[in-house]
């Protein structure tokens, strides 16, 4: 069981940041997903197919760690990759996914697997990173409407090469975690601002 009013706290943090995350336009047309854990084994969870900025309590459910709904509703269709982050990492305590422009198309064009970052002081956006100096990598994962596969192979990186902060997946958008849903969020517009330097140094250096 999970305790009831930790779970009401989180579904109206969840609807708050939809509103948030929608009005910066990076949760178009349904798309995206958050999650904030309530306990060791459960955590709060939109539903599938809602729109993101018009949320309310009643389209977060809860499911344990295997992905299971615990209350009424249909889980989000990317919820194994929520519960992969919480079951590795019991200090994480939320997950945000969005579908900004910048995440989609730098994703999209970017060669390589992994996105190597440097020289950004935003960088100390993340929590743990103390200089520009440092390089901060976000993997990038090939498309895959298998989600179980996709979490996997996820979790198989992450076994190799390293949690990191991040992650993007390639043509469809990002995910992030932190502590709580606030360092979650910052990490969430560090990722967006540090994604679109890049993309505007590709035009750049392009012209
Ligand atoms: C509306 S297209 C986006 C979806 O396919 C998916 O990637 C997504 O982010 C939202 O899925 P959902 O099942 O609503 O959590
Ligand atoms: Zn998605």
């Amino acid at each position: 069981m999970f305790d009831n009013a930790i779970f009401a706290t989180a579904a109206d943090d969840l609807c708050r940041f939809g509103r948030i995350l929608y009005g910066r336009g990076w949760s178009p047309a349904t798309s995206s997903n958050y999650s904030i854990r309530i306990d060791a084994n459960h955590c709060a969870l939109t539903s599938s197919g809602k729109h993101k900025g018009e949320l309310t309590p009643a389209d977060i459910l809860v499911v344990n760690m295997a992905g299971e709904a615990q209350t009424d509703g249909k889980p989000s269709a990317e919820t194994l990759l929520h519960t992969q982050l919480y079951q590795r990492d019991a200090s994480i305590g939320a997950v945000l996914h969005t579908h900004s422009p910048v995440g989609v198309v730098l994703s999209q064009i970017w060669p390589d697997d992994v996105l190597t970052l440097q020289g950004w002081e935003l960088q100390k956006a993340f929590a743990g990173e103390t200089t520009h100096e440092d390089t901060v990598h976000f993997p990038i994962f090939a498309n895959d409407q298998n989600i179980t596969r996709l979490a996997a192979n996820v979790e198989q990186h992450m076994q190799n090469a390293g949690q990191g902060h991040a992650y993007l997946i390639r043509g469809h958008g990002v995910y992030t975690w932190g502590k709580d849903i606030h360092e979650c969020f910052r990490h969430l517009e560090a990722l967006e601002n540090l994604l679109g330097y890049q993309l505007e140094l590709l035009k750049l250096r392009n012209l």
